[in-house]
């Protein structure tokens, strides 16, 4: 998974070879290490390693931010030996999050979301025998029926809902104090992607939206592995009034472009809801969310320059 591989890759087509690209080169590898256990294993030996325990991941600390070190000598020492050796902690990957770079975290998610699966598919759904793990760790076999389980990911919507002038954002009880997100949920089965932005916003915030546009997506390891596919929206002329679900939320909001970009500007601010102040805090950068409502701030400054 962490591993590189500096060899030219030449394939011979009718016209004579050809120089792979390093990003085809890397894939080709990456492929020839999940299907070749022979090759995974030899590569394990020069390969970098992160360490987790109970799938929170070894960090440094350097001024406020998290360094994600890499180890190539691995021994089997308690947790608290392993963290006074390497200068580290073992530290939750969520509330690691607001701390680390974007370069570090694609790695550790996977990583992360890669041990998770390991971790609770060690049994057969059909026979209930023990299941093998390959070496790459890319699928999991069951030797009494050779079904194979792959890791897999929970497709999962994300929306910034505009009124043209305005964005909704709402927030769980479970998020941090005051932080406030776009909506998001699991896609139900049998929907595709407009289908499940319509029925999430309709379910959350009692709105009809239209004119959806894709953003751009991401995966997210919280808190089992999901494709996050982020997209704008409209709501329908006329349509503002939030009716909030509070099974699902515990407030949805209007927010104007002023409080929004104050909000990116200051990493945090206070806003007035009835006469008090709450503290009002976006999304870390790394999450989708994040983009979104940037993207969102774009898109209303540019609409406000004079042609
Ligand atoms: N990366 C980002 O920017 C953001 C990511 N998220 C992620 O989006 C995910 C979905 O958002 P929610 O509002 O919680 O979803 P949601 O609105 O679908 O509500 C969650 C509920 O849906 C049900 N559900 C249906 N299918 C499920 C499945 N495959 N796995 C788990 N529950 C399922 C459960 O009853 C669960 O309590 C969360 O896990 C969250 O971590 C949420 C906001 C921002
Ligand atoms: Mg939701």
């Amino acid at each position: 998974m962490s591993l590189y591989c500096g060899i030219a890759y030449r394939r011979k087509i009718s016209q004579g070879y050809r120089l792979l690209s390093t990003y085809v080169t890397k894939a080709r590898y990456l492929f020839e290490l999940k299907e070749d256990d022979g090759a995974c294993k030899k590569a394990q030996q020069a390969g970098a390693f992160y360490l987790f325990h109970s799938l929170a991941p070894l960090l440094q600390t350097a001024e406020h931010r998290y360094l994600v070190p890499r180890f190539s000598l691995l021994a089997s020492l308690p947790k608290s030996e392993v963290e006074t050796e390497l200068q580290g902690s073992f530290i939750e990957l969520r509330k690691a999050i607001f701390q680390l770079n974007s370069m570090d975290s694609s790695l550790l998610f996977t990583a992360q979301a890669l041990l998770r699966w390991h971790d609770g598919h060690q049994f057969c759904s059909k026979s209930g025998q023990p299941t093998r793990k390959n070496i790459a760790g890319s699928k999991r076999v069951c030797p009494s029926n050779n079904i194979i389980y792959y890791p897999q990911m929970a497709p999962v919507v994300i929306t910034l809902v505009s009124d043209g002038t305005r964005c909704l954002l709402a927030r769980q009880s479970s998020f941090p104090k005051g932080m406030y997100s776009a909506l998001a949920g699991f896609c139900d089965i049998g929907e595709n992607m407009e289908e499940a932005v319509r029925r999430e916003v309709a379910e959350e915030v009692g709105l009809e939206v239209e004119n959806m546009q894709f953003s751009a997506s991401q995966h997210w390891p919280f808190p089992n592995s999901s494709l996050m596919i982020a997209c704008h929206a409209t709501v329908k002329p006329g349509q503002t009034e939030i009716q909030v679900n509070l099974r699902e939320l515990e407030a949805a909001a209007w927010f104007s472009y002023d409080e929004i970009a104050t909000a990116l500007r200051k990493k945090g601010t206070y806003i007035q809801q009835q006469n008090e102040a709450f503290p009002f805090l976006l999304p870390p950068k790394l999450a989708i969310a994040h983009q979104l409502i940037q993207e969102w701030v774009e898109k209303q400054t540019c609409a406000s320059l004079p042609a």
